[in-house]
């Protein structure tokens, strides 16, 4: 029997210190996110980040935290549960780090007698630290506690049609009347992790290589699918150049990150005549921390602080009822075709 295995990135159990330490103990362990050897990964964790860190990210996740809990979990197991309903094969949700855990994920359909399972990370555009770990996680599971699971993965979704329509509109009927510009600010990447999951050797990290069309490095070029992103959503609602901007958010340490940086752009756009902002962030299905608080609050605060009069955050697709359909789409498609033995 199929069944879907959804994949989140998760959050810490509580927005307390102690639970915070925690969760970013595991997710910056990861070696597709901080990719040091273990020794070196493990002084900047313990040594650099998490003597200061989880205290003023326990608040940052107080200010967002819902009455349910993290807001990405909550809309995580919303959107579960509405697929769920839909869907005849046993469907499970998972996070990458903390709970519910990829091995419970797993470890419950294949209670429910399922034999191969479509793994969905819940992530547009590929990123070492995204997609691929989600996939290399889950596969090291199978191996050694599920060795009979056939694991199908659902790939990066940032250049299907059908993906950039839904968000297109979602965007168009959330955008407000009267707007100077529309940032789309995608989650940050250190450069290096480009090049290094660049299997052709050739990305270049500028316009002439990332905004062309048709190069082999796409597949693997997180900046590539931001930009595919960007510019297909302008041109599906008939955006001129002028009226969009792309940038990245939420880099951490001192090396170079994806430029340029959504926190320095904010602060000098209104002294270029832009002082009514629509912002969007479309490296994330659902909000979460970097949305609610990084943005919504603590960027907003930037832009107005510096000449900005309007700062309108424009939701992620979160429960978007094409996005859920388009979800259970492809979840149906894979139950038709992907597999024989059903
Ligand atoms: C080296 C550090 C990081 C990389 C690389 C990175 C990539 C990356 N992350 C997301 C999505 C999310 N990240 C979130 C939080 C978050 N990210 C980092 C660091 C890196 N991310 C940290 C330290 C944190 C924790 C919060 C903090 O202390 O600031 C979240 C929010 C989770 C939540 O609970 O709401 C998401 C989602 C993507 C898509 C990505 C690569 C493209
Ligand atoms: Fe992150
Ligand atoms: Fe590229």
């Amino acid at each position: 029997m199929k069944g879907i295995l959804l994949v989140n990135l998760g959050s810490p159990k509580t927005p307390t210190e102690k639970d915070v330490r925690i969760y970013l103990r595991e997710f910056l362990m990861d070696k597709r996110v901080i990719d040091a050897p273990w020794i070196i990964r493990k002084i900047i964790v313990e040594g650099m980040i998490l003597p200061k860190r989880p205290k003023v990210s326990a608040q940052a996740y107080k200010s967002i935290w819902w009455k349910e809990g993290s807001p990405l979990v909550v809309i995580s197991k919303r959107i579960f549960k509405s697929i769920q309903k839909k869907i005849a094969h046993p469907v499970a949700l998972a996070m990458r780090y903390q709970e519910p855990s990829i091995k419970k994920g797993l470890q419950e359909l294949y209670n429910k007698g399922v034999t191969d399972v479509l793994i969905i990370p819940l992530y547009p555009q590929y990123a070492m630290s995204t997609t691929e770990t989600v996939v290399e996680k889950s596969k090291d599971i199978q191996k050694k506690y599920f060795p009979n699971l056939k694991l199908f993965f659902l790939p990066p979704f940032y250049n299907d049609d059908e993906y950039i329509k839904i968000l297109s509109k979602h965007i168009e009927s959330n955008l407000p009347k009267d707007f100077d510009l529309l940032l789309f600010s995608y989650h940050g990447l250190p450069e290096r992790h480009i090049f290094k999951t660049d299997h052709t050797k050739t990305c270049r990290l500028d316009d002439s290589c990332c905004i062309e069309t048709g190069l082999k490095s796409h597949k693997y070029c997180y900046k590539h699918q931001c930009c595919y992103v960007t510019e297909k959503v302008r041109e599906t609602l008939g955006l001129e150049k002028s009226k969009i901007k792309q940038t990245f958010q939420s880099r951490l340490g001192r090396e170079p990150w994806l430029q340029p940086y959504t926190d320095q752009t904010l602060i000098k756009l209104p002294e270029t005549g832009v002082k009514k902002i629509a912002v969007v962030a479309p490296a994330f299905v659902s909000d979460c921390l970097e949305t609610l608080e990084e943005l919504a609050i603590a960027d907003k605060e930037l832009f107005l602080s510096n000449g900005g009069k309007e700062f309108h955050y424009i939701d992620c697709l979160n429960e978007n009822e094409n996005w859920v359909n388009w979800l259970i789409n492809h979840i149906n498609y894979f139950l038709k075709t992907r597999c024989k033995n059903n």
